[in-house]
């Protein structure tokens, strides 16, 4: 199957050094949104792993982040597409839990759920977390210049790690 896994802040959506507290901070990045649209019109699997340890941290609750993601999923319908399973991970970094990247268990569970493999999938991100968590299931790491990309990119990358702009040119690179 066509599956594509994606990080959530700074690659759907703008990051924040503040966490991404409300809805009202939730802000798309247009032409992300537009390239989900694409990718899932031309039969691709859009797939979520995103760390939400803003949760353990207190700063916002379950529903919150729910009304984050109704909110894409929404925006991805208005284009025609639809947005896959979206996993996150609730805890923190003292939590000792299995699922907060860069552990990969998101991507297996992501992959359980979709009866797949992983080995090959692109899982795109904006940190170095997001990267080896691809790179401990076999995933293709692709780091995206968007959110904590350039601090990312400024650092030594895992080899074989390909490098975008932004998810838009990703979807350009997966459909063309
Ligand atoms: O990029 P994804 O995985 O979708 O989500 C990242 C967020 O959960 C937050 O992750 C935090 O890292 P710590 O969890 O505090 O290490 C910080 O980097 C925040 O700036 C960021 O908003
Ligand atoms: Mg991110
Ligand atoms: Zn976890």
């Amino acid at each position: 199957m066509k599956l594509l896994i994606l990080d959530r802040d700074g690659v759907i959506n703008e990051d924040s050094d503040a966490y991404i507290k409300t809805l009202d901070e939730w802000l798309p990045i247009p032409s992300s949104i537009a390239a989900i649209a694409r990718l899932s019109k031309a039969g691709w699997t859009v797939a979520v792993a995103t760390n939400q340890s803003g949760i353990a941290r207190g700063y916002y609750d379950l529903a919150t982040l729910e009304s984050m993601h109704t909110r894409l999923r929404e925006l991805v319908a208005e284009q025609g597409g639809e947005v896959g399973l979206i996993v996150h991970c609730p805890h923190g970094p003292d939590d000792g839990c299995e699922c907060r990247k860069p552990k990969p268990g998101m991507l297996r569970q992501i992959a359980a759920h979709y009866a797949t493999e992983l080995a090959g999938i692109w899982f795109v991100g904006d940190t170095g977390g997001d990267l080896q968590a691809a790179l401990a299931v076999d995933c293709q790491p692709v780091l995206v210049k968007t959110g904590k990309g350039e601090r990312t990119l400024a650092k030594p990358l895992p080899p074989g790690t390909l490098v975008f702009d932004d998810l838009a040119a990703v979807a350009d690179q997966l459909l063309s």
